[in-house]
């Protein structure tokens, strides 16, 4: 296991926003991180990529405390597809892609043949070969999305962390973007609201509710009609045998 958190807490506020949770993630799996708004899965997120220190417990990566890896050197084998990322700048799809390669430059130095293999590699697995000459604004939300999964890709990064990627977009978009996601082998962790989508495309499944992890394992395991009605407060029926033998989840009005 390359990423790991080992009971890991984030203070704000006087108030515990992540408490004590552990996760790691087999590799080349993936994982989904569920669980209500405001319940701490963005904010995990931020702390298995480093860029918040953990108030308590510890992520390591290969083992090392990963404020020790230093920025660059995480940088360079973990990407982050956040909510909305954006820019403000007018810039191609290619150079929004090219900006996967920033951690892996050397100061002051242009691209290397390296660089433009892994940017090209990054636009064929996501598809997006007619759209490199676009300008990143005139872009639909899916598409954007497709090209910041694209600039991850460009970092190779051995850990994906994806922050509820898949708001805002249409069903058919949704399906696409987890399927391109689980067949890109690396790690991945991703924030998700839906629970059938979590269903089909995750092999594991951490539920955090205020925090803490209340629930951890195989969708079978995690999504029973019970845990959905303790943690999102919503009678649901569960059909084991969903999409791909995946459970597929029902809800209803109270
Ligand atoms: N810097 C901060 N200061 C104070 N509170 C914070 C800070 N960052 C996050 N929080 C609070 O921590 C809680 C968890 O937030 P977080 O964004 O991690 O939840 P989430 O599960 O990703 O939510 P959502 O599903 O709505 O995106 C929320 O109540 C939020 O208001």
């Amino acid at each position: 296991m390359s990423l790991l958190a080992e009971e890991v807490s984030w203070r704000a506020g006087g108030r515990l926003i992540v408490d004590g949770v552990s996760i790691a993630p087999e590799e080349g799996s993936t994982v989904g991180l569920l669980g209500p708004n405001g319940s701490g899965k963005s904010t995990l997120l931020r702390l298995l990529s480093g860029v918040r220190p953990a108030s308590e417990g510890v992520v390591r990566l290969d083992g090392s405390p990963i404020e020790r890896v230093g920025r660059k050197n995480v940088a360079r084998r973990l990407a982050v597809v956040e909510q909305h990322a954006g820019t403000e700048v007018d810039m191609s799809v290619l150079d929004v892609v090219r900006l996967g390669r920033i951690p892996h430059r050397r100061a002051w130095a242009g691209a290397t043949a390296d660089d433009e293999a892994a940017v090209r590699s990054a636009v064929e697995y996501t598809r997006l070969e007619d759209k490199v000459d676009r300008s990143w604004h005139t872009l639909s939300g899916g598409e954007r999305q497709r090209v910041q999964i694209a600039r991850a890709l460009a970092q190779q990064p051995k850990e994906l962390l994806l922050d509820e990627p898949t708001n805002h977009l249409d069903i058919q978009h949704q399906l696409e973007l987890l399927a391109l996601v689980v067949r890109i082998p690396v790690t991945s962790v991703i924030a998700l609201h839906d629970l059938n989508l979590a269903a089909m495309f995750c092999d594991h499944l951490l539920v955090l509710a205020e925090g803490r992890a209340v629930a951890a394992g195989s969708p079978e395991r995690v999504l029973t009609e019970e845990l959905i009605a303790e943690v999102y407060n919503v009678r649901a029926r569960v059909d084991a045998e969903g999409p791909g033998g995946r459970p597929a989840i029902r809800f209803f009005p109270d």
